[in-house]
């Protein structure tokens, strides 16, 4: 079946093409991400959704989003997203990091000029005829102090371009390393000298717990009479009442705002001020910016959904397109373990180990632990998947390690997975052949080599004779037809496993009826 995109939000048309050429069927609805209703009422018909800032991806839209497998955000922020539903779900969520950064930091030194030197009223008043010379005396952009709150993509590329018109730039960013500031040549802060120093302020941080409110009426006190304030990140980052405030009282000269707590913002405690200036979210709206995200969205879903790629996923490990067919037997391998330890487990699992050992440690073994997970926590979660596993583990406690060393044993590749409950260890391995088949290669350190089929029955018994005999007639007598039958024990008449791939599902009664056999320690029926 085709696969099929939703757009919901004004991308540039260039998605449109690129989507068709790789084979997507596009519908491209540009003023639907006003309506939440009614996105809601046709999300159910797409594979994916690609959005800008006006789509609201809520729990509730994700709750109808059956078939969706990707939200792509052609821009930077998914603060519009419900990452935890969308990951609950197993939507994987994209976005374009760099497409826009250029243009959102040339806007960012606009509205710092703009500020400056009052254009917008200045505009208004001579277009009025009013010739007004004297009111808008500006002042000098050289030699002052730029601020910047967050030093990340757009943060640096503002700290560049204050830097070439003669500004000293200062950055409070706690994850910004002494290295990169000097190589940006940027002085780091603490956040109450930024506050004391800088002339200009300008945020550049997403939305978290952390940033809401980084500017508060507490930390607005802080900063310097005269100081001018520029947000092109988040609203929600400053107070808009305090600041308000602060305008109003003359300590702070200005204030350029392109984003606001409420979008779109109709109403704000800024409007009217005659020292605001203020633009609606236009920050990375230049073509160059949205000819960039449209083109990269389109080709980062295009690859997920016909290749498997995974690029700039914010809650998924990065799979390039030729990583993706070398993956996916070890996916399938590392679900198959999963699922075994999780059928055999019966009480809540504590701990969950995967060692990687020789050639699949070169792969991206972040994904087969998500999908080791997935495995595990189906048999107990129906609807948990490769991209919600990690979460929903780390939810219910379950500590995940995950270890990788070179092979030294017979296999080039080898994954090995440890289950701990409160009761029990199981310890399973399995490898990938040269044809791609995953196989099981040991059970509780029990060597065997076994295929995994749909319908299996595990035994561990004592390794004594005429098991297998009483065994396979008892499956026979039940109408049960026997595909594979791997065999292994630890030592002769020591602990013994088989491991059997059946035509169908062996019913609660066989299994009983087995259990009963003379060494048999465990039963159960698997299905993959
Ligand atoms: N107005 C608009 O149209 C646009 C707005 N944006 C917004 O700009 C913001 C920044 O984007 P990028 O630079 O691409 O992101 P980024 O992730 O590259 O940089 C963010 C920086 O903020 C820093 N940071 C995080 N928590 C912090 C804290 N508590 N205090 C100080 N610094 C902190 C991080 O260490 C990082 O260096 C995002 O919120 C994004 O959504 C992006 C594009 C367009
Ligand atoms: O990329 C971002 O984070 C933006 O805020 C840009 O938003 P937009 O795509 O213009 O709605």
């Amino acid at each position: 079946m085709p696969r099929r995109v939703l757009i919901s939000d004004a991308l540039s048309p260039a998605a449109i093409a690129i989507f068709k050429d790789r084979g997507v069927e596009v519908d491209f609805q540009p003023a639907l991400g006003k309506d939440k209703e009614k996105l809601a009422s046709i999300v159910g018909g797409f594979d994916g959704l690609a959005i800008r800032s006006d789509t609201k991806v809520t729990a509730e839209v994700l709750e109808k989003a059956t078939r969706l497998k990707v939200i792509g955000r052609a821009g930077i922020g998914v603060d519009n997203v419900d990452i935890a539903a969308a990951t609950a779900k197993g939507v994987i969520v994209m976005n374009t990091p760099f497409g826009n950064s250029i243009t959102t930091a040339e806007h960012a030194i606009a509205l710092m000029f703009a500020l400056a030197r009052q254009i917008p009223t200045a505009d208004a008043s001579t277009q009025a005829g009013k010739w007004e010379k004297k009111r808008f005396m500006g002042v000098e952009i050289t030699g002052k102090v730029m601020g910047l709150i967050g030093c990340g993509n757009i943060g640096s590329i503002v700290a560049a371009r204050a830097s070439g018109l003669h500004m000293h730039v200062i950055a409070y960013d706690p994850f910004l390393s002494p290295e990169r500031a000097q190589d940006l040549d940027v002085e780091k802060v603490d956040l109450d000298s930024l506050l004391a120093r800088a002339d200009v302020i300008s945020l550049h941080t997403p939305l978290t717990a952390q940033t809401k409110n980084i500017l508060s009426a507490a930390t607005l006190a802080k900063t310097k009479k005269g100081v001018r304030i520029i947000n092109c990140a988040r609203g929600g980052l400053v107070d808009e009442q305090a600041l308000r405030a602060l305008l109003d009282s003359g300590h702070v000269a200005g204030a350029a705002f392109d984003v606001f707590v409420d979008e779109p913002a109709k109403e704000n405690p800024l409007f009217g001020h005659p020292n605001v200036v203020c633009t609606p979210h236009l920050g990375a709206s230049t073509s160059e910016a949205q000819e960039n995200v449209a083109l990269q969205i389109a080709e980062q879903m295009s690859d997920y959904l016909t290749r498997g790629a995974v690029s700039n996923a914010v809650n998924f490990p990065s799979i390039t397109a030729e990583e993706a067919p070398k993956l996916r037997p070890f996916i399938a391998l590392s679900e198959y373990l999963g699922s075994f330890a999780g059928q055999l487990v019966d009480s809540g699992v504590t701990k969950v180990t995967i060692i990687y050992e020789g050639a699949v440690t070169e792969l991206k073994t972040k994904a087969l632990t998500a999908s080791v997970i997935a495995g595990l926590l189906r048999p107990m979660l129906a609807d948990v998947s490769v991209v919600s596993a990690p979460a929903v583990a780390k939810e219910r406690g379950i500590v995940i390690d995950e270890v990788s060393r070179a092979a030294d044993g017979d296999y080039e590749s080898l994954i090995t997975l440890v289950v701990e409950t409160e009761t029990e260890e199981r310890r399973i391995a399995g490898t990938v052949f040269h044809a791609g088949k995953p196989r099981i290669i040991s059970v509780n350190t029990i060597d065997v080599d076994a295929l995994i089929a749909p319908a299996m029955i595990y035994v561990s018994n004592e390794d004594k004779p005429g098991f297998i005999g009483r065994f396979t007639s008892m499956l026979g007598a039940a109408g049960i037809n026997i595909a594979t039958f791997a065999l292994g024990r630890d030592r002769e008449g020591g602990s013994a496993i088989a491991l059997v791939a059946v035509d169908e599902t062996a019913p609660e009664t066989v299994l009983a009826e087995v259990k009963r056999l003379p060494g048999v320690k465990e039963v159960k029926a698997l299905s993959f």
